[in-house]
């Protein structure tokens, strides 16, 4: 089969380098360009050593800017760079003609003045948004195959939001009772130096932060409230926990109804899901069954006295939570099998 010509925007950093690990060895994808201002001329080698001896390891980085980026080739790109800098390079690539995969937040939220409130700034590209596809593959599956640009959810609103969604498609919980705790390893803050994420700082110790409106929370009420056909709000708190990778997600909500339809509903969705792993009632998923893979696995409970339905995830942020979700999305509009690259454990 035809292998596709792939650029990674910003492959320095943790997404990119999660993005490398699995596009070196995809079977349908060519690394043509990756991207580093401050790594440029180096090769991906010399940067990361754990990829000598892979095809394309000798691949030098180059600044980024479309115009070299297009030259090499290139016809899907993966843009992992911050929000605010991603739109910009998602204009110009679009423009020469590539599809763009973007992991940052800056196309997944529809309404312009809802990105204002929650990212502090004026939309960097609001003409692009209506065309921009929020990509849960489990969710928008034949959204994504006909797209161009893809919007690739948050780690935080994909370990929320699957669980959920089943539930509240069903109207099996009432979306006024949510109440949301996430955990997240240190990568999730990406490779960059900041005091409060130094060994130090943060190793043997848990903390809440970014509430009670942590940016996230515009994506994760923006799907539940298109799952349960009205506005949702939450109250969702995210604590850093001293490990490299993971989320652990934790949600109750007041159940409607029995607690058998529970597993029904979520049977019903994804059954037949690959890259979800139901752990069925009492199931309590665990980090560590996830790290580097794209799998996100959910249990669920019930405690009767207070009728309120426990939901409970695991998935790794850089992957289901970034680089391999952005990966399905890629087989998804190359039309090639949903886990090729994907399927290990
Ligand atoms: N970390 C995670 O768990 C997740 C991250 N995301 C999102 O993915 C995106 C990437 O995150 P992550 O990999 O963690 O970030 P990092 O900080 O680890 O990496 C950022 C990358 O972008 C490049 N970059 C930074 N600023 C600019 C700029 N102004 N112009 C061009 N390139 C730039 C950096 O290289 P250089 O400075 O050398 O150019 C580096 O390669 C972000 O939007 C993030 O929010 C999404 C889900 C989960
Ligand atoms: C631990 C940590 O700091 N996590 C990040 C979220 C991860 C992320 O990168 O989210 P986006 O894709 O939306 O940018 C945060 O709380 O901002």
């Amino acid at each position: 089969m035809k292998r596709v010509k792939i650029a990674i925007i910003g492959a320095s950093g943790y997404t990119g380098l999660e993005l490398l690990r699995l596009l070196l060895t995809h079977p349908h994808a060519e690394l043509v360009c990756v991207t580093s201002r401050q790594n440029a001329g180096r090769s991906i080698a010399e940067l990361f050593p754990r990829f000598s001896g892979a095809t394309a390891a000798e691949l030098t980085f180059i600044t980024p800017d479309a115009e070299s980026v297009a030259a090499t080739g290139a016809e899907v790109a993966f843009l992992a760079l911050p929000h605010g800098v991603a739109a910009g390079y998602a204009s110009s690539l679009l423009e020469k003609g590539l599809r763009v995969i973007d992991l940052s937040a800056d196309f997944r939220l529809e309404d312009p003045e809802v990105y204002k409130e929650f990212y502090d700034a004026d939309h960097p590209a609001p003409e692009l948004l209506k065309e921009a596809v929020y990509a849960l593959p489990e969710v928008h599956r034949e959204a994504i195959q006909q797209a161009r640009l893809i919007a690739s959810p948050g780690c935080y609103p994909t370990s929320v939001s699957l669980p959920l969604i089943p539930l509240l498609k069903e109207k099996l919980i009432d979306p006024a009772t949510i109440v949301t705790c996430s955990m997240s390893g240190v990568s999730g803050a990406g490779r960059k130096a900041d005091l409060s994420l130094i060994f130090c700082e943060c190793n043997e110790s848990l903390r809440a932060y970014g509430i009670p409106k942590h940016r996230h929370l515009s994506e994760i009420e923006q799907e539940l409230s298109k799952a349960a056909e009205e506005k949702v709000y939450l109250s969702f708190t995210p604590h850093l926990v001293p490990v490299h990778n993971g989320i652990h997600t934790t949600s109750s909500a007041r159940l409607i109804g029995e607690p058998e339809a529970v597993q029904a509903a979520l049977e019903q969705a994804y059954g037949e899901e690959y890259f979800v792993r139901l752990l069925g009632k009492g199931g309590c998923p665990d980090t560590k069954n996830v790290t580097r893979t794209n799998f996100i696995d959910i249990g669920w409970n019930y405690d009767p006295r207070t009728c309120r339905v426990l939901l409970l995830s695991a998935e790794d942020n850089l992957g289901k939570g970034a680089g391999s979700q952005a990966v399905q999305s890629f087989n998804l509009i190359c039309g090639f099998s949903e886990t090729a690259g994907l399927q290990n454990f």
